[in-house]
């Protein structure tokens, strides 16, 4: 479902990687491991189609992300098959909750889907917060929206950059759970990438870096 093959990306002559090749099948759940600064979000982003390597394959499903795509069609791709959650929510300020999400529907070129938002929030315990702006909502809340944006499309692919890095131990396995059980919901893929040594046995998988 999700390989890499020969990637490789230099920023400079100081920060340059060669990503050891990875095959992610349909339905796993891994854990992207690795020091701070060690390239785990530059890793992300070539990943979900944002940063072009300089060489090397990104294949999700049937799809070469930078050999069979132009960049308008990676964007449409990106928001149709791949959910990004980041460790502090990315909400449009001025939007309701459920305004945020239709905007992910429609960023994607999907029909506005009502049905499919409150079957999400309801998922998420969020439900009740249709109507809300962002600052109206809790830390939790807020996190449990971003969650419900990334999954709305039902994305093959569902990636969180460093989910729990400021959270306490009761809430890094609240969410924890949350992306799980999210992921078997909707059937994607997971990639979680942390710094963050207590993850660790949530995981089967991990790919150290
Ligand atoms: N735009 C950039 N230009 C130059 N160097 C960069 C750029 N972005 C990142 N780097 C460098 O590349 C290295 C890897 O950065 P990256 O953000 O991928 O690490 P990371 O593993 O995700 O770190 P963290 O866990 O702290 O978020 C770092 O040394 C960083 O300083």
């Amino acid at each position: 479902m999700i390989s890499i093959k020969g990637v490789h990306y230099s920023y400079n002559e100081d920060n340059s990687f060669s990503f050891k090749d990875w095959v992610v099948n349909a339905g796993e759940q891994w854990l992207l491991l690795g020091n701070s600064g060690c390239g785990k979000s530059t890793l992300l982003h070539i990943i979900t189609g944002i940063l072009a390597p300089d060489k090397g394959d990104v294949v999700i499903n049937d799809t070469n992300l930078y050999h069979q795509l132009s960049n308008k069609e990676r964007d449409r791709y990106r928001g149709q098959h791949i959910g990004i959650v980041f460790q502090q929510a990315h909400l449009i300020k001025s939007f309701t909750v459920e305004e945020n999400l239709i905007m992910a529907q429609s960023f994607a070129g999907l029909p506005v889907n009502k049905t499919r938002i409150d079957e999400v929030l309801k998922s998420l315990a969020v439900h009740n917060k249709t109507k809300s702006y962002p600052n109206e909502l809790s830390q939790g809340q807020l996190q449990r929206v971003s969650i419900a944006r990334a999954v709305i499309n039902k994305p093959a692919l569902l990636i969180a950059d460093e989910p729990t890095s400021s959270l306490d131990d009761t809430n890094t396995k609240a969410v924890l759970a949350l992306l799980m059980s999210q992921s078997a919901l909707n059937q994607s893929t997971l990639v979680v990438a942390t710094h963050d040594k207590r993850v660790k046995d949530f995981f089967s998988n991990a790919y150290l870096m």
